[in-house]
């Protein structure tokens, strides 16, 4: 591992056992299902996929909330394992995209920010956790009035900031961003994104940013993952995901994504049917059901993804 990886993963797999009764045995749902990424301080790396893709359970994993059921987790080259939880949780933070279920509504912003220091910082004085709190009040562009208030007393946008600053009291080195804005309006998104940007940039933080929409992941990601039922049918750097798709999968949620060009031709590619049942995927290509350019091969066998810095998982990659 390189000095420049704050976080690498590795063949990192999750699996639900599902159903199960009095006469049957459960099923195994493969939420993750074999994924590697590397995280390098100062860059974001994006996660999309449609809902149900294995985005959030990749998410709790690295936030050390659930154990994976196989591969390796590390974080600056300690593997994250249960007995270094406690050690490491400081380390990774999350934000969540719902502002509104985030923040506890009896509790004023001092005591939602200084939670996390009361927890894990019992050797500091209540002053200078109250300092620590206000600081990040202003670097997240909130006044220290707001220091008093409660969360009901803010917009949406202005919550997410607090959720921001609570994120960022242990001087976390990875943030993980689970669709922090897709519930703020369109016009307080940019303001949040440039924030994330400023504070990213001031602040040497990495980012797996976790998100079903291309148009912001193309304002904030360095890199980009695309998953697809639970395994990683595409990566690389923003520019080559967005310049020149490889995979099917990753060439119809581009064309669903408003361009930067409006002006540019642009043919909407409409996939066919749902996101199939994770307990139905064949031996296969999981996108086979539903990609236009299937062949038999597809049906047969798994495309694997390479080392190489862009790739795709797939039998025909490219326009
Ligand atoms: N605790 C669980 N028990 C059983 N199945 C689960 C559990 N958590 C997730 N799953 C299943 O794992 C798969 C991946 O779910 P996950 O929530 O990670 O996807 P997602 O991409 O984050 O979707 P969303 O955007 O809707 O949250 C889904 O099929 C889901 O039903």
């Amino acid at each position: 591992m390189t000095a420049e990886t704050v976080m690498s993963a590795t063949g990192l797999k999750r699996d639900y056992d599902v159903g199960g009764g009095l006469f049957s045995k459960p099923r195994v749902l493969h939420a993750v299902a074999g994924v590697d990424f590397r995280l390098s301080p100062r860059k974001t790396l994006a996660v999309v996929g449609e809902s149900g893709c294995g985005k959030s359970t990749l998410a709790r994993m690295v936030t050390m909330i659930e154990a994976p059921t196989a591969g390796t987790l590390t974080l600056d080259s300690t593997d994250m394992v249960p007995e270094t939880w406690p050690q490491l949780r400081q380390h990774v933070q999350i934000v969540f995209q719902d502002p509104y279920g985030s923040l506890n509504p009896r509790q004023r912003v001092g005591t939602i920010l200084e939670e996390p220091l009361v927890i894990n910082r019992p050797r500091m004085s209540s002053a200078e956790r109250e300092a620590k709190a206000r600081e990040m009040l202003g670097l997240v562009g909130l006044r220290p009035e707001h220091y008093d208030r409660y969360p009901h007393m803010f917009s949406g946008g202005q919550r997410q900031r607090i959720a921001i600053a609570r994120a960022l009291m242990l001087d976390p080195k990875v943030l993980v961003l689970d669709e922090p804005v897709s519930a703020l309006d369109l016009s307080i998104q940019s303001a949040i994104i440039n924030l994330l940007v400023d504070l990213q940039d001031r602040l040497d933080l990495a980012y797996l940013f976790i998100s079903h929409d291309l148009s912001v992941v193309r304002h904030l990601a360095d890199d980009v993952m695309v998953m697809y039922l639970g395994r990683v049918v595409e990566r690389g750097a923003k520019e080559a995901i967005f310049g020149a798709p490889q995979h099917p999968y990753t060439q119809a949620l581009l064309s669903a994504t408003p361009k930067a060009d409006p002006t540019a031709a642009h043919e909407r590619i409409k996939l066919a049917g749902e996101l199939p049942s994770p307990f139905d995927v064949s031996d296969g290509c999981p996108f086979a059901p539903r990609c236009w350019k299937v062949a038999d091969k597809c049906r047969r066998e798994r495309p694997a993804l390479s080392d190489d810095a862009h790739a795709a998982a797939c039998f025909f990659p490219g326009a």
